[in-house]
């Protein structure tokens, strides 16, 4: 309780004010289920956090009851955070308002303007983030803070479905936008940076995000620089580190040990952006909080799962990073791997971040090692269609022309566990597809004996249910079911049981980075990813990637705007699967 009090006074929540009593707090989340518990502690700490930054108005916080577990789970949340008491400094008092600022490092980058900008707008409209913030964006480009707002101004927007004050909103917003030319590795940038945060943090508890958007190599002395010059005096310092974090088992081990010398773990976020993306975290509601799915997790019902990434042009402009990459390294061992994880892992003990990234860290390293002959690469070739000319990947002025990366691949994945023992986790993610989009698919097994089995013909494939979840574009979870179609006769057909977000809901879907900026800001974790979840998914691949590039596996050549190579057909084919995307759809309904 101790830690309760302590947090709720950090927040600004104390006496003085009038608000629900940390007791009172604690017994309002235990009408809750046991599941919901962190999520609980997570929603009062928004409370209290905006409670705080509102300038500790009066709050309601309290339902009558009482429930150890709730409050533990409360403190759990809580006291992650091992931030400097307010109170006194240095013998001094200081204030116990707070204060954010975030400092997004590489602000001159095409990340910076394209998504990390433009999501902290987002929040800001939507009034999540804290009254006091302020914003910095610091890289080594000479600019002063009326170019930096004018560079970002392009790409802010506001929401379609609100639109009110959009232009006053964006006023606003970038008066709190301010620029800091530095060199990455120098304790005088960001010492000086530390300057201007204090003046603009003034008295008040002063938290501090970093946001790492610079190339991979420089990871290490930003920690060092920002960490040893910029740190937070009073309140949380955390990172968040963009991806990719290595190349290979080592490189990863050695950036973490790098990052680790200079922050705790739990001030490290590491970002999988497609954690953030609304159906993939929606995975977990669907999974455990619906009866009709989770009997049906297992071996037992499902055939196969698909996991397929697909966009509709190549690397342009990006062949100099892609390069040292491939598609194995950009998309599969992080976000098709996480989506996996998610998908496959055991019910956890709670939504606790904790609780969750052990179920995903155990089901990562219960998968099989990934074989050479489970796995196709490919590349795209230059293309002619419709008069339009489309250029192969070797085009790319920054790509070597005789290079043998994979701008596709497809792998057979498995899961020696007991839920899911032989069940066949296909991937598949390619660059300069026919189309764009990200799925999962769930093929059911043959339903046994089945009586209406006549009307299917000899293709009982046909008539297996799918379920599809579809992360982008358009998201929608449908299931394909089979179907009498009206009549005197009796004649079946396949139909969707279909969610479809744009008819269902009538609200933007907010972008991935600015769910999980937010919850950076909140100190919330479950989406970011742990240390050992990272070497559990490099364990995975290092000996597949090194395997490939020993061996120098030429890559099959695929037109761009193709479906990709038919390796990845016969591999499928190996498991007795069809890739759903290339199946029959019925018409959308
Ligand atoms: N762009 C994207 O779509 C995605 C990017 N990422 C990751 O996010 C991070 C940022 O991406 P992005 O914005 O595209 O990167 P950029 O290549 O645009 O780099 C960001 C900034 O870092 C500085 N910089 C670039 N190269 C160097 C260098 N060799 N040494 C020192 N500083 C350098 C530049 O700023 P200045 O010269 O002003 O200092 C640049 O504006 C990377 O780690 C990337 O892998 C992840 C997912 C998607
Ligand atoms: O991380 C990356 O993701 C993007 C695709 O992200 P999306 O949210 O637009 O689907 C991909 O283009 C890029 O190569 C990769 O580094």
């Amino acid at each position: 309780m101790a830690a309760l009090k302590q947090a709720a006074s950090l927040w600004g929540v104390r006496g003085g004010t009038k608000l629900g009593s940390v007791s009172s707090v604690s017994r309002s989340a235990s009408l809750m289920s046991p599941t919901s518990l962190s999520a609980t502690a997570r929603s009062y700490r928004m409370v209290a956090v905006r409670a705080a930054v509102s300038g500790g108005k009066s709050v309601k916080l309290a339902q009558e009851s009482s429930n150890d577990e709730t409050i533990k789970s409360i403190e759990r949340v809580i006291t992650q955070d091992e931030s400097p008491k307010p109170g006194f400094l240095n013998g001094s008092a200081v204030s116990t308002e707070t204060t954010v600022s975030i400092t997004v490092v590489g602000a001159s980058g095409d990340l910076a303007k394209k998504k990390i900008f433009p999501a902290l707008f987002a929040l800001y409209y939507e009034n999540c983030l804290p009254k006091h913030f302020t914003i910095y964006g610091f890289a080594r480009s000479k600019m002063t803070d009326e170019q930096l707002r004018e560079l970002i101004s392009g790409t802010l927007t506001c929401r379609i479905d609100r639109r009110e004050n959009c232009g006053d909103k964006q006023e606003e917003f970038l008066k709190r936008c301010f620029y800091h030319s530095g060199q990455y590795s120098s304790e005088d940038s960001f010492s000086d940076l530390s300057k201007k945060l204090q003046k603009e943090e003034g008295e008040r508890v002063a938290n501090r995000l970093f946001y790492l958007s610079i190339p991979p190599d420089i990871f290490v002395d930003v920690a060092r620089s920002s960490s040893c010059a910029a740190s937070s005096k009073n309140g949380w310092t955390r990172v968040i580190v963009e991806k990719p974090f290595g190349r290979d088992a080592e490189s990863s081990s050695e950036l973490t040990k790098g990052l680790k010398k200079h922050l705790k773990e739990d001030q490290i976020y590491r970002i999988d952006h497609y954690l953030g993306k609304e159906l993939v975290e929606n995975l977990s509601v669907l999974r455990f909080s619906n009866l009709v799915f989770e009997p049906l997790w297992s071996r037992q019902y499902i055939r196969n799962v698909q996991f397929i990434f697909s966009e509709d042009f190549g690397t342009e402009g990006r062949g100099g990073y892609f390069d040292n990459y491939g598609i194995i390294r950009d998309i599969m061992q992080n976000h098709l791997l996480q989506i996996l994880a998610l998908f496959a892992m055991e019910p956890p003990v709670s939504l606790d971040a904790e609780d969750i990234r052990n179920e995903k860290v155990k089901v990562l390293r219960s998968m099989r090692k990934l074989d050479i002959d489970n796995v196709v690469v490919g590349q795209y070739k230059g293309h002619t269609r419709g008069g339009v000319k489309y250029p192969a990947y070797i085009d790319d002025k920054t790509v070597p022309n005789n290079s043998i990366t994979p701008t596709f691949a497809a792998a057979a994945l498995f899961i020696d566990n007991a839920r899911w023992d032989g069940v066949p986790f296909l991937m598949k993610a390619g660059k300069a597809l026919h189309k764009r989009g990200a799925e999962i698919r769930v093929q059911f097994r043959h339903v046994p004996g089945n009586l209406y089995k006549r009307s299917f013909g000899t293709d009982l494939d046909k008539a297996t249910n799918e379920l599809v979840i579809r992360v982008q574009p358009d998201e929608a979870i449908y299931l394909k079911i089979n179907n009498k179609v009206p009549g005197l006769g009796m004649r079946l057909d396949r139909s969707n049981l279909n969610l479809h977000y744009a008819a269902r809901y009538n609200k933007e879907i907010p972008d991935a980075y600015e769910r999980l900026i937010l919850d950076a800001v909140e100190g919330e974790r479950r989406l970011f990813i742990r240390s050992d979840e990272l070497d559990a998914a490099w364990a995975l691949f290092t000996p597949l990637l090194k395997e490939l590039e020993k061996r120098k596996v030429a890559p099959e050549l695929y037109p761009y705007g193709s479906r990709g190579p038919v390796g990845a057909h016969y591999l499928a084919a190996k498991y007795n699967v069809r890739w759903g995307d290339n199946s029959y759809e019925p018409t959308e309904n």
